[in-house]
């Protein structure tokens, strides 16, 4: 397997499951970096292994993980070529981040994006001309894997499968999509090429996965004694739901409880709108209410009720058969883990985005049959609250800064009320 992005969660989620599928050893990962040389030099540095804390709520559980063969900073294109280029490369699995993928509003490549833009070009003048792709140096990461897919072309080495493990909704839609325009911008033949031979497997995944602080290594050498330069914390909850095919094969997760399903759709949807919803509504909301972290948030009243009214208004709008009371009893619990430090910094990032992706389908939902959406309101109050109480938007007015998220909503009288309402609830004061 290849993997693209080998963060936190790759190392939480993809690398154990792998580990733990039936037969480990007949895998192996190569993993490249994103943005940094750093955490491909730490694992080098170690032979590829990490340890794995599980944190709950009553302790700490240490697994060595050895799935990740080797690892390599991402501007390897040569590493990448040549992995992609063999036949035994079966999967490329993909935590780029949503921002990674550079894409515009309309869901494609951002054309006006300058990184895009000169991959698109070098690509669509040095594949044509016969340029080895090994050789090329574009510096998207998509781009970066069209030139990997050339040199599978010409190889011969068969059809592969590429998962896109990010919290995008129709995440494998996204991707194919992305991956068509750098394909067609390369030449006829790879794009031909491409929709024959490439499989996109959309996926749900789930594992709270904090960003490792670096006081994390000195627990590890105090409970196992081994000082790790590269270990990753997460909570014991985990979940991977696919759907699609693998023609070249792959681990069997489902032995790890990894669960393939016909349609991927309802559980996308219930993870996005009910986890990364209410996580960026107390991303939004608790620093208003002093709180650092998901736990603190989670324990204050306002944003607790928040929440739960978030997750009335989504369970309202999703299918049955997705055991939601269970998922909601665990998600309080996993969310109260006080031994987690997630922090709201670390996740209110891009906020506008993500509330336009998580909480305004549901408001449209709810309010078109005929619910007041109440939890959609709060969630979008909170966002705009903290735009407000930040230096980013000064000036802006709650009728401005909702617009933005959503016109049709801001036009709606009574729900436009009940956003301000809890705008000022959160700033406590006055506002224009
Ligand atoms: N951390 C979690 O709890 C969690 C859970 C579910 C899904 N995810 C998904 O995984 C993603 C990564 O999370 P993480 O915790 O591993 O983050 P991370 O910051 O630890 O790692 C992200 C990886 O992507 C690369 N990257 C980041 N931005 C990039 C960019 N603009 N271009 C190219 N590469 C880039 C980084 O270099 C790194 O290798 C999330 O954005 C989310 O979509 C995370
Ligand atoms: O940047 P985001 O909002 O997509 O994600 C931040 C966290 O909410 C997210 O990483 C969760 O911890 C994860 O999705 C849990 O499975």
């Amino acid at each position: 397997m290849v993997h693209l992005g080998v963060g936190a969660f790759h190392r939480a989620h993809q690398a154990w499951y792998t580990a733990h599928a039936a037969e480990p050893g007949e895998w192996g990962i190569l993993g490249f970096t994103g943005r940094s040389r750093e955490t491909a030099d730490r694992l080098t540095s170690q032979d590829g292994l990490y340890t794995l804390v599980e944190r709950g709520p009553d302790g700490d559980r240490f697994e060595v993980i050895g799935s990740i063969a080797r690892a390599e900073p991402g501007e390897r294109v040569d590493e990448l070529a040549a992995a992609l280029g063999r036949a035994r490369t079966a999967v490329v699995t993909l935590t780029i981040t949503e921002a990674g993928y550079r894409l515009g509003g309309d869901g494609t490549p951002d054309r006006t994006d300058p990184a895009v833009a000169a991959d698109l070009r070098l690509l669509g003048e040095a594949i044509p001309a016969g340029a080895d792709p090994a050789a090329l140096r574009p510096v998207t990461v998509l781009g970066r894997l069209v030139a990997g897919l050339e040199a599978r072309r010409r190889t011969g080495a068969g059809p592969i499968a590429l998962v896109s493990c990010d919290n995008l909704p129709d995440n494998a839609g996204l991707l194919a999509g992305a991956i068509g325009t750098f394909a067609d911008a390369a030449s006829a033949e790879l794009a031909r090429w491409v929709s024959r031979e490439v499989a996109y497997v959309a996926t749900s995944v789930d594992r709270i996965t904090p960003r490792s602080e670096p006081s994390l290594s000195e627990a590890v050498r105090d409970a196992t004694g081994w000082l790790d330069v590269a270990p990753v914390v997460t909570e014991p909850f985990s979940d991977w739901v696919l759907a699609g095919e693998f023609p070249a094969g792959r681990p069997a997760w489902e032995e790890a409880a990894a669960r393939f399903v016909a349609r991927i759709e309802p559980w996308e949807l219930r993870k996005l709108w009910l986890l990364n919803g209410a996580h960026s509504l107390l991303s939004f909301a608790g620093p208003l209410r002093g709180c650092r972290t998901v736990a603190d948030a989670i324990a204050d009243p306002w944003c607790r009720r928040a929440v739960e009214r978030l997750w009335a208004d989504g369970v309202r709008q999703l299918p049955s058969g997705l055991d939601l009371d269970r998922y909601r009893v665990q998600l309080m619990a996993r969310f109260e883990n006080p031994r987690i430090a997630h922090r709201l910094d670390q996740i209110a990032i891009d906020g506008l985005t993500k509330v336009r992706l998580r909480v305004v389908p549901v408001a449209r939902r709810e309010l078109a049959t005929g619910g007041n959406a109440l939890g959609c309101a709060q969630a979008l109050g909170a966002w705009v609250a903290s735009t407000l109480a930040g230096t980013v938007e000064p000036g802006a007015t709650i009728g401005d800064l909702l617009g933005r998220v959503d016109a049709d909503l801001a036009r709606d009288g009574r729900f436009a009320a009940r956003v301000e309402s809890a705008v000022r609830t959160l700033l406590d004061r006055p506002l224009v």
